[in-house]
């Protein structure tokens, strides 16, 4: 192994905030030292990356397919000039995208531009309950398309046959890369490639079902110079990178400890987020609801929570929503867009005034949250730390003075999620 600053072996782009630091944590967990960038970064700190991989977050996902293909293709240009070997698409586990596209379309551009002509799609993450099959996409124990995402306001996702769904983003000819060739091992998968190839392939939905399935696609794909997929599709690349004695002896999870008061903003409504907010609240510990409609009505709701969270010695949590009903009854009232935008706005705010205030610590639930919580404390880059739950690390902001936050998607993290992080992101060990 090296010791020598590094050159970024891995480039990646994520099409949301929440998903590029669950990437990074994969990258971490395998001792690729990684940084996270909100969007492309600037000149002024593209020369203090010390990294082996670089994640370069966009908030691209709901976005017309035009729009993702160019910032994508910044992103990847930038990565190419810091001379990253390989490149990683990082898309929703839940495979999140619009009857127009975006996942299909990104893809096939970043083939182009890199002169490739194949490449994998595969969202599974088997932490995390999502498993490919034949093509289909399963949420535990039920297909993509019954499983609650069906419903999303966003990206509705009402098939769960991967294959159709790719294809109808995608101008070339999308295969399958089917679980008995890949739990065979990587000789198999090579095999099986090179023949999806020969059939004029250009993108090839991989099943998997475990960790095993996904380190063995990630062995047989050393040599691809795109691979597309979640987070779980990245486990075996830092293998890789090892095997060619390319990484440091070095600790990848190492970051600062950050001193300061702590607080939990919570703007998701997901099921896993419902949970850890009902957690809390069951546990008697102080807590405060910025009512959209309050907000609406243009009520000092961010001044309320800052001066809630000032009255108490304990650390608060700010949260949006108890039950998904009140979503619905929200967002009836005002719009989803408009109910959506006042949230976000008010935990960025929130967010800032109580950075002035002394907290340097923040817990944060929800993809759309977190960008707007990341974008008014005006964070350019984040160190990625150790994992807290599975898809979530802890990360430390860089330059200026650090923060340390827990930037967790919706669905992600176990009931006692908001404790867990806000210890490990004091010192506290596990
Ligand atoms: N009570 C509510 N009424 C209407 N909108 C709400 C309410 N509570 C939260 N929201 C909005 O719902 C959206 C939640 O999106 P966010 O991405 O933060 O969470 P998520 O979808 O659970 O997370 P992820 O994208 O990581 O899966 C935000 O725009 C938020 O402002
Ligand atoms: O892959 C996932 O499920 C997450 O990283 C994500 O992208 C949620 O928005």
């Amino acid at each position: 192994m090296l010791n020598a600053p590094a050159r970024p072996l891995l480039g990646c782009i994520a099409d949301d905030f929440t998903g590029a630091t669950d990437l990074a944590n994969m990258l971490v967990r395998g001792g690729m030292r990684t940084v996270q960038s909100i969007g492309i970064p600037a000149a002024d700190v593209a020369d203090q990356l010390n990294a082996d991989a670089i994640v370069i977050a966009l908030k691209s996902r709901t976005v017309p397919a035009a729009d993702a293909v160019e910032d994508s293709l910044q992103a990847l240009h930038w990565l190419r000039e810091r001379g990253c070997e390989q490149i990683f698409f990082k898309y929703c586990s839940t495979f999140d995208s619009t009857a127009a596209g975006n996942i299909g379309q990104v893809s096939e551009a970043l083939l182009q531009a890199l002169g490739s002509d194949f490449t994998l799609a595969c969202p599974a993450f088997p932490e995390n309950g999502r498993t490919v099959f034949r093509g289909h996409l399963f949420v535990q124990d039920q297909l993509l398309s019954e499983s609650g995402m069906q419903h999303h306001p966003l990206t509705p996702m009402t098939d769960a046959n991967l294959v159709r769904v790719l294809q109808a983003q995608t101008q070339g000819k999308v295969g399958l890369l089917r679980h008995d060739s890949v739990s065979a091992g990587v000789e198999s998968i090579r095999a099986r490639i090179a023949q999806l190839r020969a059939d004029g392939v250009s993108m090839a939905v991989a099943d998997a079902l475990c960790d095993t399935d996904l380190y063995l696609l990630g062995e047989a794909c050393a040599d691809l110079p795109l691979l597309t997929g979640g987070s779980g599709l990245a486990l075996g690349l830092p293998g890789n990178f090892r095997r060619a004695g390319k990484l440091r002896d070095l600790d990848a999870a190492h970051v600062p400890v950050v001193q300061g008061a702590a607080v939990v903003l919570a703007g998701s409504a997901s099921q896993a987020t419902l949970g850890q907010i009902a957690n809390w609240l069951q546990a008697g510990r102080p807590a405060m609801r910025v009512d959209p409609l309050a907000l609406a009505a243009g009520k000092p709701v961010v001044e309320d929570a800052l001066a809630f969270a000032a009255d108490h010695a304990q650390t608060v949590l700010i949260y949006a929503t108890n039950t998904a009903d009140e979503v619905k009854a929200v967002q009836r009232e005002l719009g989803a867009e408009r109910a959506g935008h006042l949230v976000e706005q008010a935990m960025g705010r929130i967010a800032s005034g109580l950075r002035e205030a002394g907290v340097r610590r923040f817990v944060v639930a929800g993809g759309e949250t977190s960008g707007a919580v990341v974008q008014a404390l005006n964070i350019q880059l984040l160190q990625i730390g150790a994992q807290i739950d599975p898809g979530v690390p802890a990360c430390v902001s860089t330059p200026g003075e650090p923060l340390a936050l827990a930037l967790k998607s919706g669905n992600f993290g176990g009931v006692d999620f908001f404790d867990k992080a806000l210890k490990q992101l004091a010192g506290v060990p596990a």
